[in-house]
């Protein structure tokens, strides 16, 4: 059996918008990430761990920010580019496991329907997809509500 380990970090700013997008899931919030594409920083960490199990570069390298075709998009489209890239390897993905860094907004409540949201879009078992979260005790740029973090670990299965 071939196991792979991947991981993936990003971070977006906050701007004046009305709403962050994560995992998928709109959450109504007094600002939103400012990004070429949704913004979706969650996602994009969860694309990049794929990415880096594969040890096939990372998101800009598939999907340049200088590329207009991708300004706006939604991020379930570079997730499921990474999904397919591992499925044509041969990899299924073994689980995915995905901390959000923020003090605000709370993504308690809105956790589970973020993994059904990412168990959909990649054909994984939501049982084998976590999202977690933890404020940084208010220091540094996610303390002070400058921006959120993400990071992600997955793992890929070859049998
Ligand atoms: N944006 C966030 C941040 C945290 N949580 C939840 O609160 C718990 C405590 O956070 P600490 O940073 O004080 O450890 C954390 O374990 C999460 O359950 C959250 O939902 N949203
Ligand atoms: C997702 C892409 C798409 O152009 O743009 P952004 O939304 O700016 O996100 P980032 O995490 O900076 O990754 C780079 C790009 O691939």
């Amino acid at each position: 059996m071939d196991i792979r380990l991947g991981n993936g970090f990003d971070v977006h700013a906050f701007d004046d918008s009305d709403h962050v997008t994560l995992c998928g899931v709109r959450i109504d919030h007094d600002q939103g990430l400012k990004g070429h594409s949704d913004a979706d920083v969650a996602m994009h960490a969860v694309t990049d761990a794929i990415y880096g199990a594969l040890a096939m570069g990372d998101i800009g390298q598939h999907f340049p920010p200088s590329d207009p075709q991708w300004k706006g998009a939604a991020s379930h489209i570079f997730l499921t580019h990474a999904v397919k890239l591992a499925q044509e390897h041969g990899f299924a993905i073994g689980n995915i496991d995905c901390t959000i860094i923020c003090e605000f907004p709370k993504i308690g409540p809105h956790s589970d329907a973020m993994r059904r949201e990412m168990a959909r879009i990649t054909g994984v078992e939501h049982t084998r997809i976590s999202v977690k979260a933890t404020t940084s005790e208010r220091l540094g740029f996610t303390g002070r509500g400058e921006g959120i973090a993400s990071l992600a670990t997955c793992t890929l299965v070859k049998s």
